[in-house]
């Protein structure tokens, strides 16, 4: 009886001291003392991971490892870590503060991880950014290439997990360290858009999903070519009328961030280079209005430089899997150099509206599938009157208290023939929209793809069976040399 009460006094002495630890943290901070000790003892090396490599291109075990570190239990229990808003709403991520410390244990093996940022200049966001990890020697031979292997394998699988896309824009530099500097800056994705929301043609959205989509399976058959993994989109038409808001919504589709090039900001020709080679795999390089810096002649960047950049050798050193998005008002003036397959390989033409993508607009803005003033706006686009999607989706916007308010405003708009791009009273033809130098020898359709080259092989065949239907019909069309090169096609 006696032993069975001291026991159960030792006990809840054990007990309260645990929890009197616990309270002041002071078990944490003896651990801490266990580790300074023994990080004494033992000999340690560091190594680093810079965040760009010799050639200044990015090192893409630094992104792995920073995905890695944030995911890690422990930056929970870390000082100074930033919490920034997530994905879900109210959501936090953790993320590592400049110059914090964290620890990681791996086979048995206590690890710790500094992120460590150099200013280049005071107060400026130009900084030179390294991960180090120090270790000890004796652990060295022991665990690092499976740890390296673990840091691979664990930041793929948050990677899939939680993707956020980015938007990265380039940044102006000095002359004398553009080299040595990272030039794109990133903000989150957040553009809604998405393929289903654009208002366009059922038939040309699935077209584009089906073409995404056979592009992200089709690695093995541009190696077998031996062809850089990339394809090239021209998305073309009047103002407002989606090109923006669709790169974001192909972005979206394929899980791709997006670059996109200011090219007031870009220096010459190698500057251009240089932006290239420090974009990483997996995403859409953007050059909005191209049209309008081929005629800028600009003294900055040269056409022989933009020819490069859009199909130069370059392409093939800074990672596979790349989309580049182009856009313009129109072709029309544009060197067929600019366009040739390989340097464009899909065409997409964005149309003012007509009353399909009235439909799907007044479906979008005001949840209206169908209203006794729809045939009345059909009518009026019989007679060829239009306006572009942005104007149409401010006026719904703008009166969506009240859905027959917004039609009776678009009906207005559209029966004084808004001005559009400046030219005063522009209207279609009865094809719905299509450019003017591709409307007269075409099938009728609300907007054109044309496809050159370079398709995974069902995409090929299906352009191959249309081309001989077109061929027949026009003897004047250009026809492809063979089925990889040269070959246009339209479809609606
Ligand atoms: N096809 C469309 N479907 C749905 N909404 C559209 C469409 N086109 C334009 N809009 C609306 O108009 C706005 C402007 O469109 P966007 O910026 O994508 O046009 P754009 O073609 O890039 O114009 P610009 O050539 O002037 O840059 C979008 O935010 C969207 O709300
Ligand atoms: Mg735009």
């Amino acid at each position: 009886m006696g032993l069975f009460l001291l026991l159960l006094i030792i006990l809840c002495l054990f007990v309260s001291v645990r929890l009197f630890l616990y309270r002041t943290t002071l078990i944490h901070r003896l651990k801490r003392w266990g580790h300074w000790i023994e990080d004494r003892i033992h000999e340690h090396q560091t190594l680093k991971v810079p965040e760009l490599d010799e050639n200044n291109q990015d090192n893409q075990f630094y992104r792995k490892v920073y995905t890695y570190l944030n995911s890690l239990s422990t930056i929970e229990d870390s000082d100074n870590t930033n919490l920034i808003s997530g994905k879900k709403p109210n959501g936090i991520v953790l993320c590592l503060d400049d110059d914090q410390t964290v620890q990681d244990t791996f086979l048995g093996a206590r690890v710790s991880w500094t992120n460590r940022v150099e200013r280049i200049e005071e107060k400026t966001v130009c900084c030179k950014k390294t991960f180090i990890l120090k270790l000890k020697k004796r652990d060295k031979r022991r665990i690092l290439q499976a740890y390296i292997q673990h840091i691979y394998r664990a930041s793929e699988d948050v990677e899939t997990r939680c993707k956020e896309l980015k938007l990265y824009m380039n940044t102006a530099a000095p002359a004398e360290d553009r080299r040595s500097r990272r030039r794109w800056s990133s903000v989150r994705l957040t553009h809604p858009a998405t393929i289903e929301t654009i208002a366009m043609d059922s038939d040309l959205k699935k077209k584009v999903k089906s073409d995404l989509d056979s592009f992200m399976k089709s690695k093995q058959y541009y190696h077998r070519l031996g062809r850089v993994w990339k394809r090239s989109y021209l998305l073309y038409g009047p103002s407002g009328t989606g090109k923006s808001s669709f790169i974001a919504a192909m972005a979206k589709f394929l899980s791709y961030d997006v670059y996109e090039i200011d090219l007031s900001k870009v220096v010459d020709d190698s500057d251009l280079k240089m932006l290239l080679l420090q974009t990483r795999k997996k995403s859409l390089i953007v050059v909005e209005d191209l049209d309008r810096f081929i005629s800028s002649n600009s003294p900055a960047v040269s056409l022989t430089g933009m020819l490069n950049f859009m199909d130069g050798i370059l392409n093939s050193c800074c990672g596979d899997e790349k989309l580049m998005v182009f856009t313009m008002s129109s072709k029309e003036k544009i060197d067929s150099a600019i366009l040739r397959p390989g340097r464009i390989d899909v065409h997409i033409y964005f149309p003012l509206c007509n009353f399909n993508s009235f439909k799907t607009i007044a479906n979008n803005c005001l949840g209206l599938k169908d209203h006794k003033l729809f045939p009345q706006v059909e009518e009026i686009f019989l007679t060829g009157s239009t306006m572009s999607p942005a104007e149409m989706t401010e006026l719904m916007i703008s009166n969506r208290c009240s859905p027959g308010r917004a039609l009776k405003s678009v009906i207005t708009a559209l029966q004084t023939t808004t001005p559009v791009n400046g030219k005063p009273g522009m209207r279609l033809h009865h094809n719905g929209g299509l450019p003017p130098e591709e409307s007269s020898s075409l099938p009728e359709t609300s907007s054109v793809f044309v496809m050159d080259g370079n398709c995974s092989i069902p995409v090929v065949k299906e352009i191959q069976k249309l081309y001989g239907l077109i061929r027949m019909k026009s003897s004047k069309k250009i026809g492809p040399s063979d089925q990889f090169s040269g070959s246009i096609e339209r479809s609606g």
